[in-house]
């Protein structure tokens, strides 16, 4: 589990256990995340079906492991690719961090403020209980919320910045939402990873 070292807060947020490392990496190296990230990767755009309809997912994805379980969320089947050496070492020093070993990433890339990910929990069952989940933000910053699933006056709003660490472990998705949201603001691509355990 996560401690304080390495420049990280923990949010003092109820019924969680979410800690932000506002600078997990140095801006140099987030970019060259980022640039070859951006160009390498087999982004694909799936269809989700919400109450009978369908609708183009407002993002695109890839998901990669070290296992072939493949990922069912929102009506969709993700199967997984092989991790490329450049995941595999981004992987490595986060394990460090959050002090568990991971399966699996999944990339999300926003292409511009229309770009999103609606209220959710990472609480599919294949995740097991009390999931740890590190999400690293690179490229634009996005504004990021939190909301009690049960307690209505519990809401938090954060910045994820291009190169931060965002650890969320413990019950948090068994208690919270959380979602980026559209932005009406012109803004550029951000791509986010979040490292799983996929069982
Ligand atoms: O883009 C983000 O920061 C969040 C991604 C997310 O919540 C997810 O993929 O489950
Ligand atoms: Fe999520």
């Amino acid at each position: 589990m996560a401690s304080p070292g390495l420049g990280g807060e923990k949010l003092e947020l109820p019924d969680s256990d979410i800690w932000y490392y506002p600078a997990f990496l140095k801006p140099a190296a987030a970019t060259k995340y980022f640039e070859k990230l951006r160009r390498e990767t087999p982004w694909q755009q799936d269809d989700i079906k919400v109450f009978g309809k369908t609708y183009a997912q407002p993002r695109l994805t890839a998901l990669y492991g070290n296992n072939q379980k493949p990922y069912q969320y929102s009506s969709i089947t993700m199967h997984p690719r092989e991790f490329t050496p450049l995941l595999e070492g981004l992987k490595a020093d986060i394990e460090e961090i959050a002090g568990i070993s991971f399966s699996s990433c999944l990339l999300n890339l926003y292409r511009d403020g229309r770009d999103s990910n609606g209220w959710h929990a990472d609480d599919e069952k294949e995740l097991g209980i009390n999931p740890v989940i590190a999400s690293l933000s690179l490229g634009e910053a996005r504004s990021f919320h939190f909301k009690h699933k049960t307690n209505k006056d519990l809401r938090h709003r954060m910045t994820l910045e291009h190169g931060s660490l965002l650890l969320m472990q413990g019950t948090t998705q068994h208690h919270w939402l959380h979602q980026i949201p559209k932005t009406k603001r012109p803004i550029g691509e951000r791509i986010n990873l979040t490292f799983r355990v996929i069982q």
